[in-house]
């Protein structure tokens, strides 16, 4: 399609996001903006770099008895875990447009699909060993992923959910991030809470659509250390796009002071950042921390869709992302709404028979009812974040703290438990 073809098209879009109604898949966005690939799939983004997820299991210290040599280890596995949630950012955020040319439009999964996969050991000597992804859609209204991140050999599983609430401004998509992350290290007895930064999409005018991360995550860790990252795109203090600077502290009490960071780290999440001693703001004469153009994310590796069960996501979307791929636009809608009046009349045997629909491999925990013995309730006060359904992030006694306080929890003995779908 030629610009002109796009410019026609896409103002009407733009028009249509005047009249928005805060459900970002109820809008009829024009087929070129339109992504092959369902919203179920994000939760790979989580875990491109194994290497790096799983490094801080090698990061702890010999002689148990050594209190300095034990706090110095503890710092290092924080900055080892910031590393990998910084590596995380790319795939998550601009990788529809490295692969399409501009960010897309994913496909709203339906009530019940899931996605499996694994990545293999890539590591010398097998240190590494293999590590699974479980992600399902939890909930249509509103749109909910859940997803868990496995790795048995060396204990180690991430686990979280991800909602958004969306505004509209005239020119750019405001994006609130729901849910957390859980990051346990089971061996270490050490876990990490992980916040989801806020996010806008630019380039709406110009019809080249890209995300932008604003405000502040944080990553707590169960030593007391916190991370505190803080995100800007051009013509922010740095004037680059994607760029974020993270100081970590050793307790969420001396992050009230800049000068009080043990480690500051700064530059762009989709390019190089630098890492600096204490609270000075690092440059590129200090140390290297990351570099997210050099290292190359390690695909999922998913079994072709004809090994596939109907509920797995390329394979219920096929015919879908082929006629995305075709550009055909009648072809598109057709086999959606297929999709989509299968999920109708599920919804309705399930009212009729007065039943719901059971999740597959995620539990809804009431943390106001069951004071589950997960950490993320030691990890939240030690944040000082709040428990509720708030956006990701709230501190405790924001306007947001009240409410619901039900989060998403993998049961891995429902996945023990699966016949039908296997990685
Ligand atoms: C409906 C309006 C429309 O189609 O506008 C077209 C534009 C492509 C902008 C809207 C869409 O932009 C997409 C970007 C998506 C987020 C990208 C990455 C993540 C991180 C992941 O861990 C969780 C999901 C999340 C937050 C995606 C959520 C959905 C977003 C905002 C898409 C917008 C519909």
């Amino acid at each position: 399609m030629s610009g002109a073809m796009h410019s026609s098209t896409w103002s009407t879009f733009l028009k249509s996001i005047a009249s928005f109604n805060g459900d970002l898949s109820s809008m009829t966005a024009p087929p070129f903006i339109l992504s092959p690939t369902s919203l179920v799939e994000y939760s790979q983004y989580w875990a491109e770099h194994p290497d790096l997820l799983l490094e801080p299991n090698f990061l702890v210290s010999e002689d148990k008895d050594n209190k300095d040599e034990r706090e110095a280890m503890s710092l290092k596995r924080i900055i080892a875990v910031t590393r990998w949630f910084i590596s995380t950012l790319r795939s998550q955020y601009c990788s529809r447009n490295e692969s399409m040319g501009t960010e897309k439009k994913p496909l709203n999964p339906f009530l019940g699909e899931v996605f499996v996969g694994k990545w293999d050991d890539k590591s010398a000597g097998g240190k590494l060993g293999e590590t699974i992804l479980l992600s399902e859609q939890v909930s249509h209204h509103p749109p909910v992923t859940a997803y868990a991140i496995n790795n048995e050999q060396n204990k180690t599983v991430l686990q979280g959910y991800n909602g958004i609430k969306a505004t509209m401004s005239a020119t750019s998509i405001n994006v609130k991030q729901y849910g957390h992350a859980l990051l346990e290290y089971k061996t270490l007895e050490e876990s990490y809470l992980i916040t989801l930064p806020p996010l806008h999409i630019e380039g709406l005018i110009t019809a080249s659509p890209f995300v932008e991360l604003e405000g502040t995550s944080y990553i707590q860790s169960s030593t007391g250390h916190i991370a505190v990252i803080d995100y800007s795109g051009r013509g922010y203090f740095s004037g680059k796009k994607n760029s974020f600077k993270a100081r970590i502290y050793r307790d969420k009490l001396s992050s009230a002071h800049k000068d009080n960071a043990l480690a500051s780290i700064s530059g762009q999440w989709s390019g190089k950042s630098y890492i600096a001693k204490g609270h000075s703001s690092p440059s590129s004469s200090d140390e290297l921390f990351y570099d997210a153009k050099e290292k190359v994310p390690e695909r999922l590796i998913v079994k072709p869709i004809e090994e596939q069960h109907p509920l797995e996501s390329r394979r219920a979307w096929q015919k879908v992302a082929e006629a995305i791929k075709k550009s055909d636009y009648d072809l598109i809608q057709q086999e959606k709404s297929s999709i989509e009046n299968q999920q109708r009349d599920l919804r309705k045997e399930e009212r009729s028979a007065g039943t719901s629909w059971e999740t597959r491999w995620f539990d809804h925990v009431d943390y106001q009812s069951e004071h589950s013995q997960d950490p993320f309730i030691s990890l939240s006060s030690l944040a000082n974040l709040s428990i509720h359904n708030a956006p990701s992030g709230s501190l405790r006694g924001s306007k947001h703290d009240n409410g619901d306080a039900k989060h998403w929890r993998v049961s891995f003995q429902k996945w023990d438990e699966e016949s039908e779908i296997k990685i």
